[in-house]
Protein backbone atom coordinates (compact mmCIF):
# COMPACT_ATOMS: atom_id res chain seq x y z
CA UNK A 1 0.00 0.00 0.00
CA UNK A 2 1.29 3.40 -0.76
CA UNK A 3 1.93 5.33 1.94
CA UNK A 4 -1.54 8.05 2.97
CA UNK A 5 -1.69 11.71 1.38
CA UNK A 6 -3.32 14.00 3.02
CA UNK A 7 -4.63 17.31 0.67
CA UNK A 8 -5.96 20.41 1.64
CA UNK A 9 -7.69 23.48 -0.07
CA UNK A 10 -4.27 25.20 -0.82
CA UNK A 11 -2.87 21.65 -2.02
CA UNK A 12 -5.24 21.95 -4.55
CA UNK A 13 -4.32 25.42 -5.29
CA UNK A 14 -0.84 24.68 -6.68
CA UNK A 15 -2.61 22.64 -9.42
CA UNK A 16 -4.52 24.67 -11.51
CA UNK A 17 -3.43 25.07 -14.81
CA UNK A 18 -3.65 23.17 -17.81
CA UNK A 19 -1.44 21.13 -17.80
CA UNK A 20 -1.92 19.82 -13.68
CA UNK A 21 -5.29 20.92 -12.81
CA UNK A 22 -6.75 19.45 -9.49
CA UNK A 23 -10.36 19.42 -8.15
CA UNK A 24 -11.54 18.79 -4.51
CA UNK A 25 -15.28 17.83 -4.61
CA UNK A 26 -16.73 16.19 -1.61
CA UNK A 27 -13.73 15.79 0.47
CA UNK A 28 -11.74 14.02 -2.56
CA UNK A 29 -9.26 15.69 -4.55
CA UNK A 30 -9.64 14.48 -8.65
CA UNK A 31 -6.55 14.89 -10.80
CA UNK A 32 -8.77 16.25 -13.84
CA UNK A 33 -5.56 17.10 -16.41
CA UNK A 34 -6.55 14.47 -18.65
CA UNK A 35 -10.30 15.47 -18.67
CA UNK A 36 -10.16 18.39 -19.26
CA UNK A 37 -10.83 18.16 -23.02
CA UNK A 38 -13.37 15.69 -22.39
CA UNK A 39 -15.82 17.52 -20.27
CA UNK A 40 -18.81 18.48 -21.96
CA UNK A 41 -18.89 21.46 -19.94
CA UNK A 42 -15.65 22.47 -21.05
CA UNK A 43 -12.20 23.15 -19.63
CA UNK A 44 -12.98 26.69 -18.46
CA UNK A 45 -15.37 26.00 -16.14
CA UNK A 46 -12.96 23.28 -14.67
CA UNK A 47 -10.18 25.73 -14.36
CA UNK A 48 -11.98 28.01 -12.44
CA UNK A 49 -13.50 25.71 -10.65
CA UNK A 50 -9.99 24.39 -9.49
CA UNK A 51 -8.84 27.71 -8.81
CA UNK A 52 -11.43 28.33 -5.85
CA UNK A 53 -10.56 25.70 -3.71
CA UNK A 54 -13.52 23.98 -3.60
CA UNK A 55 -14.97 22.71 -6.80
CA UNK A 56 -17.72 20.93 -4.96
CA UNK A 57 -20.95 23.45 -4.49
CA UNK A 58 -19.89 24.28 -8.66
CA UNK A 59 -20.47 20.55 -9.29
CA UNK A 60 -23.56 20.39 -7.63
CA UNK A 61 -25.00 23.51 -8.60
CA UNK A 62 -25.19 22.10 -12.18
CA UNK A 63 -27.00 19.24 -11.84
CA UNK A 64 -24.64 16.25 -13.35
CA UNK A 65 -25.83 12.81 -13.67
CA UNK A 66 -25.26 10.03 -12.74
CA UNK A 67 -23.03 9.14 -15.73
CA UNK A 68 -20.92 12.54 -14.64
CA UNK A 69 -20.95 11.18 -11.41
CA UNK A 70 -19.84 7.61 -12.87
CA UNK A 71 -17.60 9.26 -15.01
CA UNK A 72 -16.00 10.83 -11.99
CA UNK A 73 -15.35 7.88 -9.83
CA UNK A 74 -13.23 6.65 -12.66
CA UNK A 75 -10.97 9.67 -12.85
CA UNK A 76 -7.62 9.19 -10.75
CA UNK A 77 -8.21 10.21 -7.78
CA UNK A 78 -7.11 10.22 -4.17
CA UNK A 79 -9.46 8.54 -2.08
CA UNK A 80 -9.17 9.85 1.76
CA UNK A 81 -5.96 11.32 1.05
CA UNK A 82 -4.48 7.53 -0.85
CA UNK A 83 -2.83 8.40 -3.74
CA UNK A 84 -4.04 6.30 -6.50
CA UNK A 85 -1.45 4.73 -9.29
CA UNK A 86 -0.55 6.60 -12.24
C1 LIG B 1 -14.60 15.38 -12.25
C2 LIG B 1 -15.61 16.22 -12.21
C3 LIG B 1 -16.62 16.38 -13.31
C4 LIG B 1 -17.12 15.45 -14.19
C5 LIG B 1 -16.79 13.96 -14.29
C6 LIG B 1 -18.05 16.15 -15.05
C7 LIG B 1 -18.77 15.55 -16.08
C8 LIG B 1 -19.73 16.18 -16.82
C9 LIG B 1 -20.62 15.52 -17.77
C10 LIG B 1 -20.62 14.04 -18.09
C11 LIG B 1 -21.43 16.47 -18.29
C12 LIG B 1 -22.56 16.26 -19.31
C13 LIG B 1 -23.93 16.43 -18.64
C14 LIG B 1 -24.17 15.40 -17.56
O1 LIG B 1 -24.03 14.19 -17.83
O2 LIG B 1 -24.47 15.81 -16.41
C15 LIG B 1 -21.05 17.74 -17.69
C16 LIG B 1 -21.64 18.96 -17.97
C17 LIG B 1 -21.29 20.14 -17.38
N1 LIG B 1 -20.36 20.34 -16.40
FE1 LIG B 1 -19.23 18.90 -15.55
N2 LIG B 1 -18.10 17.47 -14.69
C18 LIG B 1 -17.24 17.64 -13.63
C19 LIG B 1 -17.01 18.80 -12.94
C20 LIG B 1 -17.58 20.01 -13.22
C21 LIG B 1 -17.34 21.22 -12.48
C22 LIG B 1 -16.43 21.36 -11.27
C23 LIG B 1 -18.04 22.19 -13.09
C24 LIG B 1 -18.04 23.63 -12.64
C25 LIG B 1 -19.02 24.47 -12.81
C26 LIG B 1 -18.76 21.61 -14.21
C27 LIG B 1 -19.59 22.26 -15.09
C28 LIG B 1 -20.34 21.66 -16.08
C29 LIG B 1 -21.29 22.38 -16.92
C30 LIG B 1 -21.56 23.88 -16.89
C31 LIG B 1 -21.89 21.42 -17.73
C32 LIG B 1 -23.01 21.65 -18.73
C33 LIG B 1 -22.53 21.66 -20.13
C34 LIG B 1 -23.70 21.87 -21.08
O3 LIG B 1 -24.67 21.08 -21.00
O4 LIG B 1 -23.64 22.79 -21.86
N3 LIG B 1 -18.44 20.27 -14.25
N4 LIG B 1 -20.02 17.53 -16.81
Amino acid sequence: MAEAKKFSASDVLLHTTRDDCWLLIRGKVYDVTKFLDDHPGGEEVLLQASASGDATDAFETVGHSSSAETMMEGIGRWLCGTPYGR
